[in-house]
């Protein structure tokens, strides 16, 4: 029997690439012959990994080279199975899509104390009064205060059977469904978390409750970007997060590693701007006058130098403590100076957010637009 490589490759020519339309050889699936007296090793790369693909392609180089070289020839087939090559997706959410829940937003800080959780609160209501169907999520682990500034504080969630399952019921004021770990620890005692812990009760927290429909689900994090942070972000699926700081250079370089954190590639969640709280002072009796107290336009400057939308600021003004410490937050009272400065900050959130959104569909993001009145997207 005698033979040469060129005839093999002959052979192989014949033999269509699966789904390709074009040959093994032509389309590079052939990655090497080896002939040696009566024997053949072919080596071969394929894109599909099942089982029966691959014993086919074996079967079909076989016969190639029985039917067009010689019936005798001792074939042997190697088959491999080409990797995909993932192309990362910038905008691409991590985790298991949740499809009652259209988008997930974090409000994070660096620093403990800068008004993460009252931002929350206002935003939310601002939302909610757009006419929005909102939720939030308290996963503040060290000290949760949802609860508290939506005056829920002694309501317990109940268990409700959806399609024969039992399922966690919100609690429900001023148009904002809520669930938060305030609900189910005891004030008086400090609850160490570690961060699986964390990220799973948070994760019973989403996956089994009843939110019903939800246009957006806030979620109030720990401040911080310890372990935590990272399970609780890395295992939900966040379309962006809102970085909050105050202008002082401590809390800004808090929130600079803040911002850092969610850009880190093994977490990638789009960053959607940071807001600046507390940005001036005005005393209730000199509404006109600011007063710089933490210094001034600091987290404007930190957007700017790291290339983040800055999304607004809020005063500190007595009255959004007062109000968050009374159940009643600013953002309720109708036509005051701070409900429109909270619902400004949440145009400009959503209006970075359908930027990120890319493959919302045409009709989500007209609606998004037409609810909240926001600028249409600036590309
Ligand atoms: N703009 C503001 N003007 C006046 N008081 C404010 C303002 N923002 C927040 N506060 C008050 O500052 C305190 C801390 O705010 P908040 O609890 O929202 O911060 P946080 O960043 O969520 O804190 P934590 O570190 O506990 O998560 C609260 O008493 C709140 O009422």
């Amino acid at each position: 029997m005698s033979f040469k490589k060129q005839d093999i490759y002959n052979a192989l020519e014949k033999i269509t690439a699966p789904g390709e339309g074009k040959s093994l050889i032509e389309n590079n699936n052939v990655t090497n012959v080896v002939t040696f007296g009566d024997e053949v090793i072919v080596d071969v790369t394929i894109s599909n990994p099942s089982l029966q693909a691959k014993k086919k392609v074996e079967v079909e180089i076989m016969k190639a080279i029985h039917q067009h070289v010689h019936p005798k020839i001792d074939v042997k087939v190697n088959v491999a199975v080409e990797k995909p090559v993932v192309q990362e997706n910038p905008n691409q959410i991590r985790g298991k899509e949740i499809p009652n829940i259209k988008n997930i937003i974090a409000i994070a800080s660096g620093k403990g104390g800068v008004g993460k959780s009252t931002i929350t609160a206002n935003t939310a209501i601002s939302l909610a009064k757009m006419g929005f169907n909102v939720g939030v999520l308290d996963a503040d682990v060290y000290g949760p205060s949802q609860h508290l500034m939506f005056d829920v504080e002694k309501a317990r969630p109940l268990s409700v059977n959806v399609d024969g399952r039992s399922k966690m019921k919100p609690i429900e004021n001023y148009g904002v469904k809520l669930l938060s770990l305030g609900f189910f620890t005891n004030p008086d005692q400090a609850v160490i978390w570690r961060g699986p812990m964390a990220s799973k009760a948070l994760k019973q927290l989403i996956f089994d409750a009843d939110w019903g429909e939800i246009d957006f689900l806030l979620i109030d994090l720990p401040p911080g970007t310890g372990d935590v942070h990272l399970s609780i972000v890395q295992s939900l699926p966040i379309n962006g997060a809102v970085v909050v700081s105050t202008p002082q250079n401590i809390a800004l370089a808090d929130a600079k590693k803040g911002v850092a954190m969610f850009q880190q590639e093994s977490i990638n969640v789009p960053v959607l701007g940071i807001i600046e709280n507390m940005a001036y002072f005005t005393p209730a009796e000199l509404p006109n006058n600011k007063y710089y107290i933490f210094g001034k336009d600091g987290a404007k400057h930190l957007a700017e130098d790291i290339h983040t939308a800055f999304l607004g600021e809020i005063p500190l003004v007595q009255s959004i403590r007062e109000a968050g410490d009374v159940g009643h937050p600013v953002a309720l009272q109708e036509g005051t100076i701070l409900e429109n400065s909270f619902k400004e900050i949440t145009k400009e959130m959503l209006s970075q957010l359908l930027i990120r959104n890319e493959s919302l569909p045409p009709t989500e993001v007209v609606r998004i637009t037409t609810m909240s009145g926001c600028s249409a997207v600036k590309k």
